[in-house]
């Protein structure tokens, strides 16, 4: 899939830092296997390699039609107390893998429920978990990882668009859980469906702000500049899930980039999604956002976003910046100390990553802070 665009590219394999991905869309096949099997779930294969066969994919389609493969699998990891806990656990052994040292994932508390959430999703019977509970396994599972593996992580809390009623929930669990690895709140989900945030993400996010809740919004993805805007304007964005059509309106641009706006950039995701590039078979990649972003000098990230559905490691994205982008390594380093620099880490955490990272990178900290 991936691989046709970056077959025989170098890959920046040093320490690196993500800052956008869904860990409902990094789960292993294996592990949807094993709870389908185990809890009577049908799915769609009944091998691994079947199953992520049926499960990704890699000819660009829409946001929308991206984001109906969940519900292909879904079904089997939801309302399990065991399998929450498992893929949180197992994303920070693959991040490991990748050279990930520092990850903030994200997810929908309810999406991953069967109580307290209405309709329960995916056509499960109600149960006995609750968001606030999901919240707790992934946790768990994360501080599990953490203690295996040596790196930090930390979770966002996904609002989603078309959901507005779950919004005040969501504040609520990043409230309680912000010492125990919440980091912040987000609004994920179809903005080609719903562009304009509704009244209660709108106040959940304000209120995010009156607390000290980290902010950043999936905008300008497939939606257009304003979506940027609002987020930024009305929802207090402190960075931007994606963001490539803020290209669109000059103005605003210039206003992010002069106000170092972090935007959290997937390349492989977005020509899979349509949200660039869009029409073209075989993608020319030295057309995309984000090499303006950089040439402009802007703020921004790496990232996988959905891995599973969009068959992908942080490599196949590197990859395709080194050979149509002309990264170097250095470039490398210094988006990743950026991705450093706007995580919603605690300062005195941040300073230990960004100090582990110039080691790693063997630059002298002290001609850079
Ligand atoms: O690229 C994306 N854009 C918008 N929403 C997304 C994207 N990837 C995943 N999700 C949505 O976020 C939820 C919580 O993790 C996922 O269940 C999916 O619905």
């Amino acid at each position: 899939m991936a691989s046709k665009f970056v077959n025989g590219v170098s890959d920046f394999a040093k320490s690196r830092v993500e800052l956008h991905i869904h860990l409902d869309g990094a789960i292993r096949p294996s592990t949807i296997l094993e709870f389908a099997k185990k809890r009577g779930v049908r799915l769609p294969a009944d091998t691994e390699r079947e199953l992520h066969g049926c499960l990704s994919y890699g000819e660009p389609s829409s946001l929308t039609k991206f984001l109906e493969y969940f519900s292909l699998y879904m079904p089997a990891i939801a309302g399990d107390r065991n399998a929450i806990r498992r893929v949180a656990y197992e994303l920070v052994a693959d991040k490991v893998q990748q050279g990930v040292v520092y990850l903030e994932a994200r997810y929908s508390p309810q999406l991953l429920a069967n109580a307290e959430v209405t309709p329960v999703p995916w056509g499960q019977r109600g149960g006995d978990l609750t968001p606030d509970e999901v919240v707790s396994l992934v946790n768990q599972g994360f501080r599990e990882g953490e203690k295996e593996f040596g790196i930090t992580v930390r979770s966002i809390l996904c609002c989603m668009r078309h959901m507005p009623d779950w919004s005040p929930e969501v504040l609520r669990l990043c409230l309680k859980y912000r010492d125990a690895g919440v980091v912040a709140i987000d609004l994920a989900g179809d903005e080609s469906l719903v562009a304009e945030a509704g009244g209660p993400h709108r106040t959940a996010f304000l209120e995010a702000v009156r607390d000290g809740v980290h902010r950043t919004v999936h905008a300008g993805e497939v939606g257009s500049s304003k979506v940027v805007e609002e987020a930024v304007d009305v929802l207090r964005a402190e960075r931007i899930g994606h963001g490539y059509h803020t290209l669109e309106d000059p103005e605003l641009y210039a206003r992010l980039l002069k106000a170092n706006m972090h935007f959290e950039i997937c390349p492989w995701s977005s020509y899979l999604t349509g949200a660039c590039l869009s029409g073209e078979k075989e993608a020319d990649f030295s057309k995309h956002p984000v090499v303006r972003f950089h040439k402009d000098k802007a703020n921004f990230s790496i990232n996988t976003d959905d891995p599973l559905i969009f068959d992908s490691t942080l490599a196949t994205d590197y990859k395709i910046l080194r050979k149509y982008g002309g990264f170097t390594d250095s470039d490398f380093m210094e988006l990743n100390l950026n991705a450093a620099r706007a995580g919603f880490l605690a300062e005195p955490d941040k300073k230990q990553l960004l100090q582990r990272l110039y080691k790693e990178y063997g630059m002298e900290q002290d001609t850079i802070l």
